[in-house]
């Protein structure tokens, strides 16, 4: 984890902000973190759900990998048709994350990915709009799990794969 970025006092201060951009930049880094995310739950889903926004990156690599489709699950007011909306609070605020259910097809089990895990605030509202939807979850994947905001006890019926835990 060479690769990771810490900013102190970022989006507010007090936050150390955990940055993995240097890690989806670097080829080998990359590649590790998509094929370790993709095979932990191989052949147990049907789309990819990515949330905005290092987790579009990593959900359109392990969807194409797979074979399979990607949804955005997008922060709030970006999407132009109908959507569905959970709001959420994370370390740092509050926040909402939309779909657009008529774009999803029901009955698929869905893999959510994003790049970190804190409070678990933005995987359980993605949990919520997609079974909303209609999808079944089969787990979350992150990067970095932030022990000591609680997500992973919050998300205790999710099945959940991080790759480092800070
Ligand atoms: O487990 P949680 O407490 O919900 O925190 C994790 C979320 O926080 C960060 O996103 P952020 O909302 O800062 O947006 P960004 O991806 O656009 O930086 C991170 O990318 C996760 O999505
Ligand atoms: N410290 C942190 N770094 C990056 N993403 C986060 N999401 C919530 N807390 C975070």
């Amino acid at each position: 984890m060479s690769l990771l970025a810490s900013v102190p006092d970022f989006p507010e201060p007090g936050v150390l902000f955990r940055d993995l951009t240097p890690v989806l930049a670097d080829a080998h880094g990359f590649r590790a973190v998509i094929d370790e995310l993709g095979d932990a739950f191989a052949g147990r889903f049907d789309a990819v759900a990515g949330v905005e926004a290092r987790g579009f990156m990593l959900a359109s690599a392990v969807a194409y990998r797979a074979g399979v489709g990607v949804i955005a699950v997008r922060k709030a007011g970006k999407l132009p048709g109908r959507v569905i909306t959970e709001h959420y609070s994370l370390e740092y605020g509050e926040a909402a994350l939309e779909v657009e259910p008529d774009h999803i097809a029901g009955g698929q089990r869905v893999l959510i990915l994003d790049d970190v895990l804190a409070t678990g605030g933005s995987v359980a509202a993605t949990t919520t709009l997609l079974q909303r939807a209609g999808c079944t979850v089969t787990g979350a994947g992150v990067v970095l799990e932030l022990n000591g905001f609680g997500g992973r006890t919050r998300l205790a019926e999710l099945d959940l794969h991080a790759i480092v835990t800070l």
